[in-house]
């Protein structure tokens, strides 16, 4: 029997209709989960998550949130997956006790499929942690933070002042931001951060910098194409071929497609480079002025052979892991504190007492003492949250306890930091931002809710570098300048930000709903006018965009 094209596909399009359709219906009454409450769509197919994660106009967290609040505890929110609410869940999620595989569907959208954050199997990231702990451990953090303190002073120095050794470039730059303001363009100050993270990581992972901090505005095309690709996770979480077409396709054809991806394409060959050079001449590394994560990588002490592939991915990784949480997180305090002047004159008053002399850079060690700092960066942790998205596992056959229910094995389960942090009978009045809560009677039981890292074996690797980082940035920003928040203009969020990054965002902007502008003032440093510099944190900066576009 001899069928045609058209009736070839339309058997198959019935064919998949009528699959479609069986396998929904098993979903809903006859899945292991078909007991567990949710919208009926969720429950039949994924198509209801897909939708929500790529074309609603609502926060996907938002959209969990008002679940929640519809159908409880513990709401099905795809056809294998549940979501949970009661802070506890996270606990029985990440746990020191657990070796939970992460969920594929979510990692593989990770473009470093090889490195110890995207290896979903548990044994095979411990292997690749435990061969990288040594560099991220407190006391290697400790003995290489001249990295991060040069990073700090370069980003404040570049900003406003005057270091003694660089006068034409402050010449330059103070001349670039003052015809800026006068023009009534802003510079990104979450750009600024992540510059400053970039650098810092680069720094710390590979000894070499990309040297962002040094470009004008902060505008350097790796960051701006960082931002841009954040939000393509979602996309090749459920159209991997997005994926597989970025890494097979040659750098010259994205950049042809996509100007804007040129930092990104640009690093990537950077990165390829680098271990093809340290692969091919080991010895290399021994011109390094401090241990790298090739060392560690390439040393044949721990016994395994790691393919050049996954060493890319693996630097890639630390870099991208390193540089948007940290950044955002910090965003997220300075708006916070600024936006409260008895917050604000009190961790001044305090960095102030404690540095007394500018010449004399305190070590990280000192710092990290100063109380009410920590309490400060503990809440903008708090409500910065990380990665806001739930970072799902796969429970293990024979099924788990999980907020108090049994859920059985194969069950993709998550809770986003979103519910722990913002947990009213955890943190009272959670909306507001209140470091005495860091700081009062019974503020180390609150420890145990702080989850930002997450918890257990698969909790963060760089929490010491970040802490580091995040204690440096905040002490030096306070110490020297005189920091103001100006509400002129309006908020505009572009809808390709609808991702994590977006949802921070959305929390900041909820305290403030005027156009965060910075004013910055140096305070007993080396400039003795007050330099006045627009920050504009969220707005589509579309010169930004050409520039960065443009390479220059
Ligand atoms: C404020 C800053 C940071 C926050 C809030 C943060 C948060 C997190 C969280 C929540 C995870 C767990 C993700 C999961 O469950 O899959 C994680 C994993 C990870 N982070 Fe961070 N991170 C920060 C900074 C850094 C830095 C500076 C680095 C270092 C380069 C880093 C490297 C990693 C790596 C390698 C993993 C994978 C660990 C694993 O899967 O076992 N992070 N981070």
């Amino acid at each position: 029997m001899d069928l045609s094209i058209a009736q070839i596909a339309s058997t198959l399009v019935l064919a998949w209709f009528v699959w479609t359709i069986l396998n929904g219906l098993y979903n809903l009454y006859w899945h292991p989960l078909a007991k567990y409450p949710g919208p009926k769509l969720a429950a039949f197919t994924l198509w209801w998550k897909i939708y929500c994660e790529l074309f609603s106009k609502e926060n996907p967290v938002d959209i969990v949130a008002r679940l929640h609040e519809v159908y409880g505890d513990i709401v099905r929110i795809a056809p294998n997956e549940l979501h949970f609410s009661n802070p506890s869940a996270f606990h029985d999620i990440h746990n020191a006790r657990n070796r939970w595989t992460k969920d594929r569907l979510l990692y593989d959208a990770f473009a470093e499929a090889e490195s110890s954050f995207s290896l979903c199997d548990y044994r095979k990231a411990k292997a690749r942690k435990d061969i990288l702990y040594p560099l991220f451990s407190r006391k290697s953090i400790v003995d290489m933070q001249y990295l991060v303190q040069d990073c700090v002073s370069t980003a404040l120095f570049m900003s406003l002042v005057a270091s003694s050794n660089t006068p034409f470039k402050i010449d330059q730059m103070c001349a670039t931001m003052c015809a800026q303001y006068e023009q009534g363009k802003s510079t990104n100050i979450l750009r600024a951060l992540r510059c400053l993270s970039l650098d810092a990581i680069m720094s710390f992972c590979f000894a070499k910098s990309l040297n962002t901090l040094k470009e004008p505005d902060f505008c350097a095309p790796v960051e701006h194409s960082m931002t841009l690709a954040l939000p393509m996770v979602t996309w090749i979480k459920y159209i991997p071929f997005i994926k597989t077409f970025t890494v097979h396709c040659p750098p010259a054809t994205i950049e042809f497609l996509r100007p804007q991806m040129a930092g990104l394409t640009s690093f990537h060959l950077f990165v390829k480079d680098q271990v093809d050079e340290v692969t091919k001449n080991p010895e290399a590394l021994q011109k390094a002025p401090h241990p790298v994560i090739y060392h560690a990588l390439l040393s044949s002490a721990h016994g395994q052979k790691i393919s050049n592939m996954s060493l890319r991915d693996e630097a890639l990784l630390l870099v991208f892991a390193g540089t948007d949480t940290a950044s955002t997180t910090l965003t997220v305090g300075l708006i916070h504190v600024l936006n409260n002047t008895a917050v604000h004159r009190k961790l001044t008053a305090e960095i102030m007492e404690f540095w007394p002399n500018l010449e004399l850079k305190p070590r990280f060690e000192d710092v990290e003492r100063l109380p009410y700092l920590g309490a400060v960066l503990k809440e903008a942790l708090r409500f910065a949250g990380g990665p806001l998205s739930p970072m799902t596992r796969i429970v293990p056959r024979g099924g788990a306890e999980i907020s108090g229910k049994h859920i059985p094995g194969g069950t993709v389960v998550g809770i986003s930091t979103r519910f722990v942090h913002m947990n009213e009978s955890i943190f009272r009045d959670a909306h507001s931002f209140d470091p005495e809560r860091w700081l009062g009677p019974g503020a180390e039981n609150l420890e145990h809710w702080l989850v930002a890292f997450s918890r257990g074996p698969r909790s963060c690797l760089g929490t010491n570098l970040a802490w580091c980082k995040m204690y440096l940035t905040f002490a030096n920003l306070f110490r020297r300048f005189e920091l103001q928040l100006d509400g002129i203009g309006q908020v505009t969020i572009c809808a390709s930000r609808k991702t994590t990054s977006l949802t921070t965002s959305g929390a900041v902007l909820q305290c403030t709903d005027l156009y965060p502008m910075l004013f910055l003032r140096a305070l007993g440093a080396t400039v003795d006018d007050t330099v006045r510099c627009s920050v504009d944190l969220f707005a589509e900066d579309r010169d930004g965009l050409e520039k960065a576009s443009s390479g220059s």
